[in-house]
C-alpha cells in the first residue's frame, strides 16, 4: 500500500509520488492548497531568509503556460517537430493543480547559496509530504521547461531557478513501486 495515512511514520515509509500525466481530479481545493503551501513554509532554512518561492498556476492559466512553453521551445529549437511541441502542451496541462517552485537565493546573504538551494529542495519535499498527508499525490518534474531562460523569466528573476513543477491530483491508476536503493549501499557507520 502506498501513501498509507494511518500514522505519520507509515505515511513516510510508504510515500510514493504520482506520475504527473496520470494525476486527475480531484486535486486540493484552495484551502487545502494553502495548507500544503503553509507546510512548505515550515522548512529548515539557515538564517531565516526563506530562499524559495511558490507560484500557483491555476487551471485558467494552463493554456497561457502551454503557449509560453511552445514559444520558448521554438525559440531555442527552431527545427522542433510537431511531437516535441505537443509535449510542451501536454506538460502544461497535466494534473488539476500546479505549483512552480523557485529556488530564490537571497542576494548578498552570508548564507552559502548551496545551503539556500538545499532548503529549496527540502521545501518541495515538505510540500509533497503535505500533499500526500491530505490524500492526494504529487509529482516533481523539472524537464526542459525548468532550464529555459524565457520560462524562468516568466516566473522569476535572473538570480532565481525553477526548482520544479509540482503537479498535484489523484492518481488515475494504481501507483507502482520503483526501484529503491539498498540500505547497505547508502548507509555506513564511520569508523576511521
Ligand atoms: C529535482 C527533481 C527533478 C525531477 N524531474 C523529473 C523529470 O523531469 N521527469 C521525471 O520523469 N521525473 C523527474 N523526477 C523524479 C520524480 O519526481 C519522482 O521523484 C520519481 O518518480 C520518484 O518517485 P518517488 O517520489 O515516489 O520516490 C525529478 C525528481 C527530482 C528530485
Amino acid at each position: 500500500m502506498f501513501n498509507d495515512r494511518s500514522t505519520p511514520l507509515s505515511l513516510l515509509q510508504t510515500r510514493r509520488s504520482g506520475k504527473p500525466r496520470d494525476l486527475i481530479a480531484p486535486g486540493p481545493d484552495d484551502a487545502e492548497l494553502r495548507q500544503i503551501l503553509e507546510v512548505a513554509l515550515r522548512t529548515p532554512d539557515h538564517g531565516k531568509i526563506a530562499p524559495w518561492r511558490f507560484v500557483i498556476v491555476p487551471q485558467n492559466k494552463r493554456h497561457a503556460l502551454a503557449g509560453l512553453l511552445e514559444r520558448a521551445y521554438r525559440a531555442e529549437k527552431p527545427d522542433a517537430g510537431r511531437l516535441e511541441v505537443e509535449s510542451m502542451h501536454q506538460f502544461a496541462h497535466q494534473a488539476p493543480t500546479l505549483v512552480v517552485a523557485l529556488s530564490s537565493p537571497v542576494p548578498g546573504s552570508k548564507i552559502p547559496v548551496w545551503e539556500q538551494q538545499l532548503s529549496a529542495g527540502a521545501a518541495i519535499m515538505n510540500l509533497l509530504h503535505a500533499t500526500h498527508a491530505l490524500g492526494y499525490a504529487g509529482g516533481w518534474l523539472t524537464g526542459w521547461p525548468s532550464f529555459n531562460g524565457d520560462v524562468r523569466d516568466a516566473f522569476g528573476q535572473a538570480h532565481e531557478t525553477i526548482a520544479g513543477f509540482i503537479f498535484i491530483g489523484t492518481p488515475a491508476k494504481p501507483l507502482e513501486e520503483r526501484p529503491r536503493p539498498e540500505y547497505d549501499d547508502i548507509v555506513s557507520t564511520w569508523d576511521r
